[in-house]
């Protein structure tokens, strides 16, 4: 039987904050800390050793990845990182505290915002310093594919791909297989693994820290899922 573990990173700096993250490359809280190394010690528990990691190239997940592996004892493991697992682009709220930002344009807007499917928040211009061609860490990519803000829908066009072209075969060919990522980036790939609609995606939330399983049968449909912290 073959095992994917989708774990969003632990708590940040910023989630902490209650600030719109998006990109910006904010480190993991004390909190996340405990979380990430509490995510390998739940996993340790169910037996899941994963032979390859994914990432993003953002430092809350790679970290989140590198404490649960090393609670696993397993670093020596390849942990590969792509920005097509980074968080949702928040465009121009990137940074902006969201109740701050609610009391501004109403919880109805920010909802929107944040869990409408096809809804991107403000973009950001062109010149604006937040915006990713300034970062070093994109800079091999096609400045085309950056993005100045994402919806979930968007964000979706780019993780797909890149769990059908790489994610999606490692799975066939490892028994375990460890996604560190984001809570949107996640949202994506199960909205994809569990065939929800447009609607249904948006009242679903992923908790910080928390390893959702998925098992495949040997044609890769998913057999089960379940979140190891409500007991496996
Ligand atoms: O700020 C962010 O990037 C995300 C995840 O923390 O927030 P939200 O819950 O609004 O998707």
């Amino acid at each position: 039987m073959k095992r994917l573990v989708l774990l969003r990173h632990g708590q940040s700096v910023w989630n902490l904050e209650n600030r719109f993250t998006g990109w910006h490359d904010v480190d993991l809280s004390e909190r996340g800390r405990e979380e990430a190394t509490e995510a390998g010690r739940l996993m340790a528990r169910h037996g899941l050793a994963p032979d390859i990691a994914f990432t993003s190239v953002l430092t809350r997940a790679i970290r989140t990845c590198w404490m649960a592996l090393d609670e696993l004892q397993r670093l020596w493991i390849p942990m590969i990182k792509d920005w097509r697992l980074n968080e949702r682009h928040y465009g121009a709220l990137t940074g902006l505290n969201k109740a701050e930002t609610a009391a501004e344009y109403g919880e109805r807007q920010v909802h929107v915002w944040r869990r409408s499917y096809d809804t991107p928040p403000p973009p950001l211009g062109d010149e604006d310093p937040r915006h990713p061609r300034f970062d070093p860490r994109y800079a091999g990519l096609d400045p085309a594919v950056l993005p100045a803000t994402e919806s979930l829908e968007s964000t979706l066009e780019r993780v797909l791909p890149y769990w059908e072209s790489v994610i999606q075969p490692a799975v066939g060919e490892h028994d375990s297989v460890l996604v560190a990522a984001h809570g949107n980036s996640l949202r994506a790939l199960v909205k994809h693994l569990d065939g929800l609609s447009d609607e249904a995606i948006t009242g679903v939330e992923i908790a910080t820290g928390d390893p959702l399983v998925y098992e495949f049968d040997d044609e890769l449909g998913v057999r089960d899922r379940y979140s190891l912290r409500d007991g496996g």
